[in-house]
């Protein structure tokens, strides 16, 4: 009998379906490998919209600025990124724009100067110039004339002894030269007056690097001569110029000369090295403005100064000490004293104070529009021996002139 042959179990298995335990071992593969799928699924997506993981100067700059980049991810990203960053065409930040900055003044240059600030000169010193050539176009010059060319001459702030010395020349020429036309009493005076204002003296500034390192410039005098207005002007100059200036605000006494400077300066694109503290030691302001213009590798420092009196001594010595911590850096190369023009013969006292403690070696003398006493000029050269290197004509920006003799002279004697 032959009973079907029937295929053991296993046999079938290998034959014709798969092993049980292999199904088994694939399943648990199976299982393991979505496990691992899913867990690492679970890492943290990167922000929509951020940038890929590295970006060269070709490539298209992302949405967005680097600030996004920048921040950690636990910021309120959500503030800075848009809704829907569908096209990366728009910034992602719109940073707070800068206040435009505002354009700089383009001061003036120092020549053209004096020519335009001539008329107020004339206006102010008319009578000087006006009554000298009155009295000396006489056709009869007797004593009594001589007295009242004196007399003006005193009265312009000459000073007693140039007074004196001028009459006795002109005197001399009128004898010796007899007759005189007015245009020869105009040229007579020319000369005489400015053989007085001494065109020979050097009035250049020391606004010139000098063995490496900036110049430095100090400016001195008593109140409301108009210091701080000068070191703003002198800036300009210098700007105009194309010097590279930073100025030192070490008129720490009245609170609000440091930001005046500060804001002269910024209307040049000048840096202003000031205290925050007020009443702060003026030697230390000084010296820090120092050592930014040599770190700066600027042309010059300026130094603005209080206002003092001469008679207060404790503030005149604070004057030297300034000058001497200054000069543990660099040497001060100009003082300049300022003068009101307006306080005539008083501005000789002050002067002779100020020479004593600090070496003066130039005269700005301001408000010379406002005054008829042009004849300071003369007077406090003689006093000090140094000249007058500049003239304020005014409170405008540019309403600071270089000092030149002969100009000087001719505007005393305009027609
Ligand atoms: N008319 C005229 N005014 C001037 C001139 N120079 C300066 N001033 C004015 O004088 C006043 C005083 O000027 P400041 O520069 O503040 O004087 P300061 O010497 O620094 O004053 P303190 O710091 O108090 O000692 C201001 O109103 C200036 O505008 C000038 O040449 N002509």
């Amino acid at each position: 009998m032959v009973r079907p042959s029937r295929a053991p179990a296993a046999t079938l298995c290998q034959t014709g379906g798969v092993d049980p335990i292999s199904l088994i071992a694939l399943a648990a593969i199976l299982v393991v490998g979505l496990v691992l799928l899913g867990l690492l699924d679970r890492r943290p997506k990167p922000p929509k919209g951020a940038y890929p993981t590295t970006r060269d100067a070709n490539d298209p700059a992302p949405t967005g600025s680097t600030a996004v980049l920048d921040r950690d991810e636990k910021t309120d990203v959500a503030v800075v990124e848009p809704v829907a960053p569908a096209a990366p065409a728009e910034p992602e930040i719109v940073e707070p724009e800068a206040p435009a900055t505002p354009a700089l003044d383009r001061p003036e240059p120092a020549g053209s100067r004096l020519a335009r600030l001539r008329a107020r000169l004339v206006k102010s010193n008319n009578i000087f110039g006006k009554g000298l050539l009155a009295l000396l176009s006489r056709d009869t010059i007797d004593d009594d004339v001589w007295d009242e060319v004196e007399e003006t001459l005193l009265m312009a702030d000459l000073g007693t002894e140039p007074t004196m010395e001028l009459v006795d020349r002109l005197r001399e020429r009128v004898t010796v030269e007899g007759t005189r036309s007015p245009e020869q009493v105009r040229t007579l005076l020319r000369e005489e007056l400015a053989a007085m204002v001494d065109p020979s003296m050097d009035r250049r500034l020391a606004a010139t690097r000098k063995d490496g390192r900036p110049a430095v410039m100090m400016v001195v005098g008593v109140n409301g001569v108009g210091k701080t207005t000068t070191v703003g002007k002198i800036a300009r100059v210098l700007v105009a110029e194309e010097r590279q200036v930073v100025l030192g605000a070490a008129d720490t006494f009245r609170a609000a000369a440091a930001e005046q400077l500060a804001t002269w300066g910024a209307r040049v694109g000048v840096d202003t090295v000031k205290s925050d503290q007020d009443g702060a030691d003026p030697a230390s302001v000084a010296f820090e403005a120092v050592r930014v213009g040599i770190e700066q590798e600027s042309d010059v420092v300026i130094i603005d100064t209080a206002g003092r009196l001469q008679n207060k001594s404790n503030l005149m010595d604070e004057l030297g000490k300034i000058k001497r911590v200054v000069e543990k850096q660099a040497e001060v190369d100009e003082v300049l004293l300022v003068l009101d023009a307006t306080t005539g013969q008083n501005g000789l006292t002050q002067a002779k104070v100020f020479a004593e403690v600090v070496d003066i070696t130039g005269i700005v003398l301001t408000k010379l529009d406002g005054t008829a006493k042009g004849g300071i000029v003369v007077a406090i050269q003689r006093q000090l021996g140094v000249p007058v290197k500049l003239i304020g004509l005014g409170e405008g920006a540019d309403d600071l002139a270089p000092f030149d003799a002969e100009g000087f002279v001719d505007a005393l004697l305009e027609p």
